[in-house]
């Protein structure tokens, strides 16, 4: 490939890419595109498959069919891992070391590293600089992780869950210096299990679950899809004209129940939805409507009604109950 098509590469490209670990299929089939300067949330419920596509990207793994591009270079090619910046889920400080040593020592690997000062500055970590590491308390480890990151000055930041466990404050900063580094021209995908992360940070959100992706879409529209409630009801007959009432998006669930069916629905506009069920003259009992997961939210997004293979299934588990609301 030649240096040109190298700058007009997107920032990340994903096709087709399936990553196996024995019998599990961590990812099936992924593909994505990131383009320069985008900051891109990856969310979705534990085993997802998140931090295995973060490992592809960041070329630690290669996948077992398709291909990965970092500015339209093999990531496993050290060469390709020079714009690039990361903070696994774990990090490792050594202990006795100072923060500004930690930071001068990672800052000698670059030609053009980000002054000492900037760095502890955009992360809140100006007064910490003459302590050893081992004396921090979590949430700063975590800042100074991710400030580790960014000291190369990476065109690309790849963020494994990068504020979980921290308090607010220390959230706060870390998704300060986030939006600050990505309005200077980075991109950046960053992975949560938390919608309010993902908020905070993503204007693009893709939204992974076993090993796939449910949607791929603007945050605003995220947040719309999950604004919808789930409905619960028992009717007398099978539920199936249901999806035609106003503010209903999709079946759910069904499951014979006691003379009929008890039907879970995803709407968009509950109210609206059981205005128009008590209107249609449907005897229906045991009604309840709460807040439906993101899973649920997607799965009324993706599917087309209810799928008659899962019609009558058992109730799934509700995979991302964090940010249910
Ligand atoms: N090294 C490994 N060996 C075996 N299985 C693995 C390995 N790494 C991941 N998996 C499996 O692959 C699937 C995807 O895991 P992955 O860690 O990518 O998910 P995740 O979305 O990052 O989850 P979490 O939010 O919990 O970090 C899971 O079923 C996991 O058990």
């Amino acid at each position: 490939m030649t240096t040109a098509t190298h700058a007009t590469a997107p920032a990340v490209l994903v096709e087709h890419v399936t990553r196996r670990f024995g019998p599990v299929t961590a990812l099936d089939d992924v593909s994505l595109q990131v383009e320069h300067g985008e900051i891109v949330g990856l969310l979705g419920p534990n085993g997802a498959g998140k931090t295995t596509l973060l490992s592809l990207l960041g070329g630690l793994r290669a996948p077992d069919e398709g291909t990965v591009r970092l500015f339209g270079r093999n990531p496993r090619d050290p060469a390709a891992r020079t714009s690039l910046g990361t903070t696994p889920q774990e990090t490792g400080l050594p202990q006795t070391l100072k923060v500004r040593e930690v930071v001068d020592f990672v800052a000698g690997h670059y030609t053009d590293p980000m002054p000492r000062a900037e760095v502890l500055e955009r992360f809140g970590l100006t007064d910490m600089a003459e302590k050893q590491t081992g004396a921090l308390s979590g949430g700063q480890k975590r800042r100074l992780a991710v400030a580790l990151a960014l000291v190369g000055r990476p065109r690309l930041v790849l963020l494994d869950e990068p504020t979980t466990g921290l308090d607010v404050e220390a959230r706060h900063v870390l998704w300060d210096a986030l939006r600050t580094y990505h309005a200077d021209g980075a991109t950046v995908i960053v992975t949560s299990h938390y919608l309010e992360e993902i908020e905070a940070l993503a204007e693009r959100v893709v939204v992974v679950a076993e090993g796939r992706v449910l949607a791929d879409d603007r945050l605003a529209r995220v947040l719309d899809l999950v604004a919808a409630r789930r409905m619960t009801l028992t009717v007398d007959g099978t539920g199936d004209d249901l999806t035609a009432l106003p503010g209903v998006q999709s079946v759910r669930e069904r499951h014979p129940a006691p003379a009929g069916t008890r039907v879970t629905l995803v709407a968009s506009d509950a109210d609206t939805a059981v205005r128009a069920l008590v209107g249609s003259g449907t005897a229906f009992r045991d009604l309840e409507v709460r807040g439906a997961s993101l899973e649920e939210a997607f799965l009324a997004l993706t599917s087309r009604g209810v799928d008659p293979a899962a019609g009558l299934a058992p109730a799934a588990p509700t995979l991302v109950p964090e940010v249910t609301r």
